[in-house]
């Protein structure tokens, strides 16, 4: 090598190499940066397809719908026929006709248009990382010979990219070596910008293993307002329902009448029945509750919502731990399985979530949710260097049946604009 590039700590740290200790608080302290309540700018009306395969990233082998379940989604979708009941006649007594004619409150419901696959979702949900970072990669490779300074611009953008910058000096090492003094092609650029982000990725993209034996298998859903913890609960319900499972649905998100309201439809949907109270109840209380429900019924799968809450809010995560101890009176080992639903339109700030749920809630893994919209998906990569938390899922819509398993390579192909 001819060349020795200063690498961006070094840069950061005023020219000088960082010390060992500059490096660790530079890593780990996250960007201030405001927490994203954007709504998603995807078209909630493009949504027609209704699978109701259990996917493969769910451990639960695939039988035909139940009957009552099957007749519930038919329900739902817009093909339905003249003679089918009216909607208040499908509705629990519980759910009010207004609730699902609310769209504030109503999850949506699958239309006629027809919708992109999953994975063109996933491409334009990432296309503001992957044209700033294709465009940038142009910018910097243009048949000059690669120096350190080409690289140093490369590793900004990645860092720009929320990449972190453990996978950025990785890139820019790959292609350091043997490389300098040569031309390199933007196409080569991305190939190994792709490839390292899988290398970083696989080892987390893990499915989720419901089939412990556990009766009921508990998972406790947790995360910040808005990031969609209903709406995935939504459709790990119909993905379980549809392998046969017996799901009970827990109205955790005592705070919001509307967040019972939406779960209550989601469990009449999916045909799961919802333990749910007056809102303002005590939200450990109804975990209580619906854990010995749960038991009586002997239901498989126990899924709790809880209320959104902001991880630097100290008396809301209290409130947390009470949830999960009160869990724990009637199985100490309960809740099997914690899920932190991340919304990919967060930027940094989706470290400190990981950081802040993972000491308080033990999360034991992730769902990236609105990857259609107009996503940030790098940080999943910095997350996956830094806490190595399996990723179990990503949300790719509105829909029920918009819940994909994560995969490492799909991930990184769609970030680096290849796919
Ligand atoms: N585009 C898109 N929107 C999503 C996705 N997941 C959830 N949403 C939407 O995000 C909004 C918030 O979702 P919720 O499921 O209510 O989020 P929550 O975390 O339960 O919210 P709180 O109860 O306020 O904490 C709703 O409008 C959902 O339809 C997704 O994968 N893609």
């Amino acid at each position: 090598m001819s060349e020795k590039k200063r690498g961006f700590l070094g840069r950061l740290f005023g020219g000088k190499e960082p010390s060992e200790d500059q490096a660790e608080a530079s890593a780990e302290t996250p960007v201030a940066e405001p927490l994203s309540d954007a709504t998603s700018e995807v078209d909630p009306t493009v949504d027609v397809e209704m699978e109701v395969q259990p996917v493969a990233a769910l451990n639960v082998p695939p039988q035909p719908m139940p009957l009552d379940a099957a007749q519930n989604l038919g329900r739902t979708m817009s093909s339905v026929p003249s003679s089918t009941p009216s909607m208040q006649d499908i509705l629990p007594t519980d759910v009010s006709l207004d609730a699902e004619s609310d769209p504030e409150i109503a999850p949506p419901t699958p239309s006629e248009e027809p919708k992109l696959s999953w994975f063109q979702r996933l491409k334009s949900g990432l296309s503001r990382s992957s044209s700033s970072l294709t465009e940038g990669i142009a910018s910097i490779f243009t048949k000059r010979k690669l120096d350190a300074s080409m690289l140093e611009e490369l590793e900004d953008i990645l860092i720009q990219a929320d990449l972190g910058v453990d996978t950025a000096m990785a890139i820019t090492d790959r292609l350091s070596d043997g490389r300098y003094n040569k031309e390199i092609s933007p196409e080569e650029v991305r190939a190994i910008l792709s490839e390292e982000v899988e290398k970083v990725l696989e080892p987390v993209a893990k499915p989720l293993d419901l089939e412990t034996g556990k009766s009921p298998h508990v998972v406790l859903m947790v995360g910040v307002n808005g990031t969609g913890k209903t709406t995935t609960i939504g459709k790990l319900s119909q993905q379980l329902r549809a392998g046969g499972k017996k799901v009970i649905l827990a109205a955790g998100d005592t705070f919001r009448a509307a967040a019972v309201e939406q779960l209550k439809i989601w469990g009449q949907r999916t045909g799961a029945e919802v333990v749910a109270r007056d809102t303002g109840a005590d939200a450990a209380g109804l975990a209580f509750d619906a854990m010995q429900e749960a038991k009586e019924k002997q239901a498989d799968v126990l899924l709790i919502d809880t209320a959104g809450r902001l991880q630097n809010k100290a008396e809301l995560m209290d409130e947390l731990e009470k949830v999960i101890r009160v869990i724990k009176k009637h199985d100490p080992d309960a809740p099997h399985t914690v899920l932190l639903t991340l919304d990919a339109t967060t930027g940094q700030n989706a470290l400190n979530q990981v950081e802040i749920f993972g000491k308080v809630a033990g999360v034991t893994g992730l769902v990236m949710t609105k990857l259609d919209g107009t996503a940030r998906g790098g940080i999943l990569v910095a997350i996956a260097a830094k806490y190595g938390m399996p990723v179990h899922f990503i949300g790719v819509g509105e829909g029920v049946a918009d819940l994909e398993p994560f995969s490492a390579k799909d991930f990184a192909s769609a970030i680096a604009g290849l796919a």
